[in-house]
């Protein structure tokens, strides 16, 4: 029988880089997790294409999806919906193939609940005001948001223990080599598991 692929959670705090941490992981030329796209009301921005940064739906047909039980996990975030397509993450799985998910706290959350066995990965911060840095450079947001964050933050940051593992985003690079070092070291822990679990079936 096939292996299950492996369920990557990354999240963290608004404006820490997971977005940025993400797009580098996927320009690797030998990445070999699939990316979930997710499904949002928010509008597209400049350059967007739908299906590729985001399924961009309207309220009613999201409110939709959730009825039919078609989203994994769902959060309403700064006033849009964010939800991840259940079908497309247990079939790649099914397939043996990584799925790698980059949402926000809620979400992961709901992630965890449903699977345990996942891989939960937290973007750390170096310090609350460099994070405070990165949301104002950022400048998509507005001086009364900023201050919302900040405190959205601090409560996401308390999330942190609920998580395998935490990575700090100092460098862009060095966070990607250990989220790769982490996924790497999971596989190599589940197959030794595995064997040694086959083993204790063929000698009973
Ligand atoms: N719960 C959840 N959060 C998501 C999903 N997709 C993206 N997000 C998060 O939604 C937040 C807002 O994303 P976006 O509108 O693209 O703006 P960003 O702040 O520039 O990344 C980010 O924290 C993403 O990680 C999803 O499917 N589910
Ligand atoms: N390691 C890093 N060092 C410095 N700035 C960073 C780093 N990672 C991300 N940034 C910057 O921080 C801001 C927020 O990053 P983004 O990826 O949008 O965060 P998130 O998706 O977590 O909300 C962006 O301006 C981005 O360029």
């Amino acid at each position: 029988m096939k292996e299950k692929g492996l369920l990557i959670v990354l999240s963290g705090p608004s404006g820490v880089g997971k977005g940025t941490v993400r797009k580098a992981i996927f320009s690797q030329e030998n990445t070999k997790f699939e990316y979930s796209i997710s499904m949002t009301t928010r509008l597209p921005r400049e350059g967007e294409v739908d299906g590729v940064d985001y399924f961009f739906k309207s309220r009613e047909e999201f409110e939709s999806l959730i009825e039919q039980g078609k989203l994994l996990e769902y959060a309403e975030y700064v006033g849009n919906y964010y939800g991840t397509p259940v079908d497309y993450v247990r079939e790649t799985m099914d397939d043996g193939n990584d799925v790698f998910l980059e949402i926000e706290v809620q979400g992961a959350k709901q992630v965890r609940d449903k699977f345990p066995d996942g891989l939960f990965i937290f973007l750390a911060p170096p310090s609350l005001s460099e994070l405070q840095n990165r949301i104002v450079t950022r400048g998509t947001e507005s001086e009364e948001l900023i201050r919302n964050r900040m405190d959205t933050a601090r409560s996401e940051i308390e999330m942190m223990n609920l998580y395998d593992y935490v990575v700090e985003n100092n460098e862009v690079a060095t966070a990607v080599e250990k989220i790769n070092s982490i996924v790497q070291a999971e596989h190599c822990r589940r197959e030794r598991v595995e064997k040694r679990y086959k083993k204790m079936l063929e000698v009973e």
